[in-house]
């Protein structure tokens, strides 16, 4: 019988490693302890938690406690309550009948909480009633009261009682996290908001003025924040930012913007830096809201606005706007304002298209969207333009080339490409690993005719043209744009799933060097619509001509998720550091000096660094974040290794959430930077820091900071990503043990490669190799140049597939 998978490997807390008798692997019946804090609605570590969340467990857990704490209900009778609380809700065909709920209001709202705060399956009943016709009705009737009407004290009471129930029932994590209940939820948000905004101005007007006559700090204790008022004002910015979220017109409301404005103010006077840390999520919220509203985001004056004072001649550059924008209006049918509408890849009308694209210029005064929202903007623009204009560019000319073959003599810029000529559509094939493939046959390149097969094999493998990954476009005179990926071959038969039977990949029947005439290369179109335009090709033969155009070193998993990334991000307005790379008012006040507050942890009560891992002979020093800045410096320099700039580095970094240290060669950048990790991780247990990342642009620098990370004591240290050269490989066992857990915390970018010996390793930034190295478990060699594998090493599709791809 198998030993049974490792438990604490689970959790992941075993200690022994690659030591332990017991299997490294997931278990998938393994089951963990249901979470306490999560019953008691204290855990914050999400999915990052060892223990269960899910709601069988819960449930079984609450039920538990039920007998301990007479407060907690067991399922059935939570059920009971629901099924009472449903009764508020007339059915359909009884709605002319419905009621006012008048005093029973109160009721509703704290039962409604109480109802999401359990069990998963009512939560979602909770919220579908509350989008139900009755439900829209309940929820006007909340948030349509007349609260400018009541005194002081009145509103407080109706405030506790209902609002604030009521807007974290809507907030609550399980309801805004679940997906299902997103277009619900979204109901929910509209009726709230009601028509122009005026419900949504009224409720939120009243809740900003109830929060002005809070006290921020506790009452006994003026240096620590009031944990209620801090839960409440939460509350109500998390409900707010979501009504705008959901509801773009609010973003130009002015009576909303009233309030965000008066919330701001709640936070004008200085706290004290306990407090301040209690505040610091309400107010994420409340930023997110700004950066919505564009507050502080004012974009200069456009320039006919500006008078020019100077007499001397100006060099004035003014561009043509985005899409709609545009006088003309826009350029094709992927010129959007909005960066989300915008293709990653090249359309055909804009491979088409005569006019220029729009690029943002430096100066604030071209831009038409400001805050963070124009930093995206920005920068996806410039990126897009960088990686896909080449490809839209290179397209371009072999599109004039198919109407006009005489074109060809013109000089062409751009991108170096191959075009493969007189193209057909000769073959397809589809299977569950693979999805639909083609083969895609050309006429063989000159330099081939009368060459013999032997010659032809090493021609194409010398060249390294329409490789594994290779991004390639089929383009027709017809006016049709198709972009594809090539297909590497299977590394080993596939079975049908269902019928066991073994598939025969495209690849078996088709290559680039078996025939004189014509090379065949197998390759999967990346839009799946342009599936039924290659049917039609294929059945319809040679009506029009083919042209396949490859763009060799231009690689889409090098820029589509960086890409996609700036389009979520614009939309969410989630990005990390965003207060230091578009504070809000940046744009209104570019000169204005930007705070980098220190990181979370260094914020946290009572908290200071302890800096005897770089001090001499043991001797302590302290410091606590941002204060005596000088002092701490002076006294480093005295008593460490580090000269008064690597000092200065060391002391302004653990200062900082964002540090840049810069200096000529050989000043010592990367020793200070293996003196601040050396700092942080003795400081892991007061800062309760997780694992440090380690990122560096090439391999060569990550291993000269590991190597002297390891030669200064410090042993725990997983080297990712190409290979090292370093001495010490990874194991196996240790691979498949960071793979388990590096799936659980980065999901994104990145590749698992094999090496020709089947050894495992990853390619981080774009996923793509970019180094030439030696496998540090049997000395093949791996990873490769240009975004070119080196021969025997293979993609592990079955890593990926397993795990996701990785975020590096
Ligand atoms: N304060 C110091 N005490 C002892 N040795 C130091 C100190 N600062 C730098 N060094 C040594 O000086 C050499 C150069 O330092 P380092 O490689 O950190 O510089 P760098 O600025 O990162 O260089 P580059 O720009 O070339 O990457 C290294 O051998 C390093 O150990």
């Amino acid at each position: 019988m198998a030993p049974r998978p490792c438990v604490f490997f689970q959790t992941r807390s075993c200690k022994q490693g690659g030591g332990c008798p017991y299997p490294h692997v997931i278990d998938p019946n393994f089951k963990r302890k249901a979470c306490t804090q999560f019953v008691n609605g204290t855990c914050r570590k999400g999915s990052n938690c060892m223990f269960s969340h899910a709601p069988d467990d819960i449930a079984l857990l609450r039920a538990t406690l039920g007998g301990a704490d007479p407060g907690s209900r067991g399922p059935a009778s939570t059920e009971a309550h629901f099924k009472e609380w449903r009764y508020f809700f007339p059915l359909p065909d009884r709605m002319a009948a419905i009621r006012p709920l008048g005093p029973a209001r109160t009721k509703f709202c704290k039962e409604a909480l109480e109802l999401v705060d359990g069990e998963a399956g009512l939560m979602q009943e909770v919220i579908s009633l509350l989008a139900s016709e009755a439900g829209c009705v309940r929820v006007r009737e909340i948030a349509e009261q007349h609260f400018s009407q009541l005194n002081p004290a009145q509103y407080i009471r109706l405030f506790d009682a209902q609002i604030l129930p009521f807007l974290k029932t809507i907030t609550h994590k399980n309801v805004t996290s679940s997906l299902i209940l997103a277009p619900r939820l979204m109901t929910v948000y509209n009726i709230l908001y009601g028509e122009n905004g005026q419900r949504a101005e009224s409720l939120f007007t009243a809740a900003a003025k109830h929060l002005q006559g809070l006290a921020l700090t506790h009452p006994d204790e003026l240096d620590a924040a009031d944990t209620t008022t801090a839960d409440t004002i939460e509350t109500v910015f998390t409900a707010l930012d979501k009504l705008v979220e959901i509801n773009t017109e609010s973003q130009v409301h002015d009576g909303l913007r009233i309030v965000v404005e008066t919330m701001r103010q709640l936070f004008e006077a200085p706290l004290p830096a306990t407090a301040a840390f209690a505040y610091r999520p309400a107010l994420k919220y409340l930023r997110r809201v700004e950066q919505r509203f564009g507050l502080g985001q004012t974009l200069p004056d456009s320039k006919d606005n500006v008078k020019i004072a100077s007499r001397h001649a100006v060099f004035d550059l003014a561009r043509e706007r985005p899409g709609e924008l545009s006088e003309e209006g826009p350029r094709h049918d992927s010129d959007h304002v909005d960066i989300r509408q915008i293709s990653i890849l090249p359309t055909l009308q804009e491979m088409q298209s005569p006019r220029n694209e729009y690029l943002p210029l430096a100066d604030p005064k071209e831009w038409h969207i400001g805050g963070l929202k124009g930093l995206l903007d920005r920068h996806f623009r410039l990126l897009r333009e960088d990686t896909v204009g080449q490809l839209r560019d290179a397209a371009k000319f072999e599109l004039e080339r198919l109407h006009d073959p005489h074109a060809q003599d013109r000089k062409r810029q751009g991108a170096r490409t191959f075009v493969y000529r007189n193209v057909a559509v000769s073959d397809f094939a589809f299977d569950s690993f693979s999805g639909m493939e083609f083969a895609l046959s050309f006429d063989q390149p000159r330099e081939l005719q009368r060459k013999s097969e032997r010659q032809r094999r090493d021609w194409w493998d010398g060249s390294k043209r329409l490789g594994d990954e290779a991004l390639v476009c089929l383009l027709s005179s017809e006016g049709s744009a198709t972009f594809f990926i090539v297909s590497p071959a299977p590394n080993r038969p596939k079975k049908d799933v269902q019928t066991g039977n073994i598939i025969q990949p495209l690849h078996k029947s088709y290559n680039l060097w078996s025939e004189e005439e014509r090379a065949h290369v197998i390759a999967k179109p990346i839009n799946q619509s342009d599936i039924y335009t290659l049917l039609d090709q294929l059945m319809t033969g040679y009506a029009e001509q083919l042209s396949l155009v490859e763009f060799p070193g231009v690689l889409l998993p090098a820029f589509r998720p960086t890409l996609q990334a700036m389009q979520t991000m614009s939309d969410t307005l989630d990005m990390p550091f965003a207060e230091v790379l578009a504070p809000v008012s940046m744009t209104a006040n570019p000169d204005r000096d930007i705070d980098v507050v220190p990181p979370n942890y260094a914020t946290r009560p009572g908290f200071r660094y302890n800096l005897s891992a770089v001090t001499n002979a043991g001797t302590q020093l302290y410091m606590t974040p941002a204060r005596n800045t000088e002092e701490t410096t002076a006294e480093l320099t005295a008593h460490s290794s580090l000269d008064f700039g690597q000092a200065q580095s060391v002391v302004s970094s653990l200062s900082r959430s964002l540090a840049l240290i810069q200096g000529p060669p050989g000043t010592g950048k990367s020793y200070t930077g293996v003196q601040l990790i050396k700092i942080l991780l003795d400081n892991k247990k007061a800062g309760k820091l997780g694992a440090i990342i380690c990122v560096c642009y090439t391999n060569h620098a990550l291993d000269q900071g590991l190597e002297r990370l390891v030669d200064e004591g410090v042993h725990n240290v997983v080297r990712i990503g190409g290979s090292s050269k370093s001495n010490e490989g990874v194991s196996t066992s240790e691979m498949k043990m960071v793979v388990a857990a590096m799936a659980g915390e980065f999901l994104g970018t990145g590749h698992w490669y094999r090496c020709a010996n089947g050894q495992p390793f990853t390619v981080g930034e774009c996923g793509m190799p970019m180094e030439l190295a030696r496998c540090p478990a049997c000395d093949a060699g791996i990873d490769g140049q240009n975004h070119q594998a080196t021969q025997g090493v293979q993609l592990a599709r079955d890593i990926d597939t397993q795990f996701g791809g990785l975020r590096l």
